[in-house]
């Protein structure tokens, strides 16, 4: 919970004040001097710093309104629910997120015009800008002129606000209105709360402060509360019981067994049984007030009765008190008792807070014997799995069996071959030593060492049984894969075994296709649908031609019959011929292409025809403007005139490239010259001209050429106040 300093608020300036603060503090934080020469971006950068800086005073006032007053969700619950009670929980909302929004709407104001500043082409333009941007600020400000002033209000108010710690001791005063609260108050603590005969003196919650048994308690003086619901309570009313619900203390109820408050005591009784919910976990004492006016004994039976009643309805051990603000008596018991209940109760729960942590600091050690399963004792609730009184044995993986019965028989092998061993020994020393027995012992000892070895072969091949497969880690792959940041993970792998065949474990499932989940397009039986769909097409095609074939049996004469048979035959046959031909891959010579052959004119194309048609006549096609009247055939071929000796020259000259425009210009050493001597006057001229340039090594036209340099620290810079001789 973030914790508020509800009296240090810095005051809300009202809209006209922040635009005051906001523009002075821009005049006298930027630069002030323009002038109509600087450079452009001089001037726009002086502008650009106006309005950001601007923009940024703002937020940053704006801001500082908006994070220091208290979010109600932040505080207890306690000041959350009395400032909303006292300020209307939406309008302080309200009022912050329209801040909150001018805030916002000022930055993108600012960023706009910054925009538009920096296209800005003049001081006068960029200026412009500036003020309509300033001004936009201004208005938004201006527009928050209510919210400002109802947070200035707020702030006020909260800075009068009592001080009320809701963590510590207290004792709560409540009641009808004008049953002697505040005297009680006034009489136990130094607060100084006002006490007049009529109802409703008290509007606010008041704090005031005592000692007892050595400790520091609060008492709150709270307005009076009438009998009526909930939603006609008024927000005088509603700060008590915002109190009551949320505070964790002990209730003082006051009671006036005089009536002189105006109330009577059915009345008074009938409101503590409405308000009880809201005290129901807390310690009440229920104080018989006024008694001076009249002693409880000279209460009637019934109202006696009744203030018992209200006693026991809430709690065996809440108590009633008689008192009396003029006599002062019963003054201090009431004290006592109240603080006495409330510090027990406290201790209770902190001792009970810290016994439960230790029994389940033990709980969680318990280990539910089977005879406590079996008689199923309630003080331990221990969850006890199904069939829990069954005995059940242990489960031991195959592979460790596999694994012991190998060790077992590898044990036993060692032995066989030990005792193999000790009878070969045997026949040997019986062998040297002559005795009768040697074919015996060597038999036997013979007979040992061929169990030994069978022994040995089964141990091995249960061993072999029970060895794992070795398994490579998937942190093994990941290195043996380019390691981190390259290796990526193959899940295909867990689909191994799992699938109808290894295949499918690597095929990529799309899971979102156009747009749609695939899964909801994906029919499992879609295979057989299909499947039967195809054997009623055809069984529904072969019924079809059927009736066809019956039809036109019955509709056709015989020779028409024939006729039509004929003619589908053909049709057969042509389009056979055409799939034939479109088959052979060879594919028509472009229209363009067929035509280049003049010898050999396609008679059956236009052109073709036209050139006929022009022969025939004896006229060409292909003419120039020379020969307009041109009849001769050879003519109509075209002549390529014989080229001229310079120009054959120069395509010599030329690389023999295809692409090569034979419209390219002539070289530039050739341009404007017209002839060749005009050509080899110009190249004499030339050298005449570079001659002198050579024989005195100067630098020439085509030379690299670098000018003489200024030292720019020596030539630039300010000069305004002083000399530069020096330099
Ligand atoms: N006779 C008598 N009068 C008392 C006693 N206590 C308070 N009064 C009077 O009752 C009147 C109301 O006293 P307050 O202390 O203002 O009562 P309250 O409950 O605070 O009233 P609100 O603030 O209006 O809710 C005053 O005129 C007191 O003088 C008491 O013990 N005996
Ligand atoms: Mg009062």
């Amino acid at each position: 919970m973030v914790t508020y300093d509800l009296k240090r608020l810095a005051a809300v300036p009202t809209a006209a004040e922040l635009v005051d603060i906001v523009l002075m503090r821009t005049q006298r934080k930027t630069p002030t001097v323009v002038h109509p020469g600087y450079k452009i971006t001089r001037i726009r950068s002086f502008y650009m710093r106006k309005v950001k800086f601007t923009q940024q005073t703002i937020s940053e006032r704006l801001g500082a309104i908006v994070s220091d007053f208290p979010r109600l969700d932040d505080v207890h619950p306690f000041h959350g629910d009395l400032m909303g009670v006292l300020y209307d929980r939406d309008h302080y909302k309200l009022a912050l997120g329209q801040l909150n929004t001018c805030k916002k709407l000022c930055e993108t104001v600012c960023r706009d015009y910054v925009r538009l500043i920096k296209y800005a082409d003049s001081l006068y333009r960029c200026k412009a800008l500036k003020v309509a941007a300033l001004g936009r600020m201004a208005t938004l400000i201006k527009r928050q002129r209510a919210a400002l002033a109802y947070l200035e209000e707020v702030r006020k108010h909260l800075g009068r606000l009592p001080a009320l710690d809701p963590t510590a001791r207290t004792l709560l005063v409540c009641g009808f209105p004008n049953v002697g609260k505040s005297s009680f108050v006034n009489k136990v603590t130094r607060a100084d709360v006002e006490v007049q005969p009529w109802a409703f003196t008290t509007k606010a919650l008041y704090v005031g402060h005592m000692d007892h048994r050595y400790l520091r308690w609060q008492v709150i003086d709270t307005p009076g509360i009438l009998d009526h619901e909930l939603e006609k309570r008024n927000v005088i009313e509603m700060q008590a019981v915002t109190a009551l619900a949320h505070l964790p203390c002990a209730v003082l109820f006051f009671v006036d067994v005089s009536e002189q408050c105006g109330y009577t005591l059915e009345q008074q009784k009938s409101l503590y049984d409405s308000i009880r919910p809201l005290f129901a976990d807390k310690q009440l004492v229920i104080v018989a007030n006024k008694v001076d006016a009249k002693p409880l004994e000279d209460l009637s039976a019934d109202h006696q009765q009744m203030l018992k009643d209200m006693c026991a309805a809430h709690d065996p051990d809440a108590v009633l008190v008689p008192m009396s603000n003029v006599t002062e008596a019963g003054v201090q018991a009431v004290k006592d008792a109240a603080c006495d209940v409330l510090l027990q109760a406290r201790v209770d729960r902190r001792r009970a807070a810290a016994g439960g942590s230790r029994l389940r600091d033990k709980l969680t050690r318990l280990v539910a014997t089977p005879a406590d399963a079996a008689q199923r004792r309630p003080a331990l609730a221990t969850a006890l799995p199904m069939g829990a009184d069954e005995d059940r044995g242990p489960s031991i993986p195959a592979s460790v069996l596999a694994a012991r019965k190998a060790k077992k028989l590898e044990k036993r092998a060692a032995r066989a071959a030990q005792d193999a061993d000790r009878l070969e020994l045997a026949a040997l020393e019986a062998r040297d030593g002559g005795h009768g027995s040697t074919t015996d012992a060597a038999q036997q000892a013979e007979h040992a060492a061929q169990q030994a070895r069978a022994i040995a072969r089964d141990a091995e091949a249960a061993r072999a049984a029970s060895a794992r497969p070795p398994r490579t880690t998937e942190r093994e792959r990941m290195w043996a894969g380019g390691g981190p940041g390259v290796y990526s993970g193959e899940t295909s792998r867990e689909y191994i075994g799992q699938l109808r065949c290894d295949e499918f474990a690597t095929d990529i499932q799309p899971e979102i296709m156009d747009g749609k989940n695939v899964l909801d397009f994906v029919d499992e039986d879609v295979l057989e649908k299909l499947a039967a769909l195809d054997d009623l097409e055809v069984e529904t095609d072969q019924t079809l031609d059927q009736l066809d074939a019956q039809l036109e049996a019955a509709r056709l004469t015989p020779q028409e019959a024939a006729i039509i048979k004929a003619m589908r035959d053909r049709q057969l046959l042509a389009r056979n011929r055409a799939q034939a031909s479109t088959n052979r891959r060879n594919a028509p010579l472009p229209r363009a292409a067929r035509l280049r052959t003049e010898e050999a004119p396609p008679a059956d194309t236009l052109r073709g025809r036209a050139r006929a048609a022009a022969e025939k006549r004896g006229r060409s096609l292909s003419r120039r403007p020379d020969d307009a009247m041109d009849t001769s055939v050879e003519r109509s071929k075209s002549v390529a005139r014989e080229p001229a000796a310079k120009k054959r020259r120069r395509d010599a000259s030329r690389a023999a490239s295809a692409h090569r425009s034979s419209s390219r210009p002539p070289p530039r050493n050739e341009q404007g010259l017209d002839g060749q001597a005009a050509q080899d006057r110009a190249r004499l001229l030339q050298k005449k001209a570079q001659k002198k340039m050579n024989r005195m090594a100067r630098g020439g036209e085509a030379d690299r050429k670098t000018g003489p340099k200024l030292i720019r620290w020596m030539n630039e810079g300010k000069r305004r106040s002083g000399t530069s001789h020096h330099r």
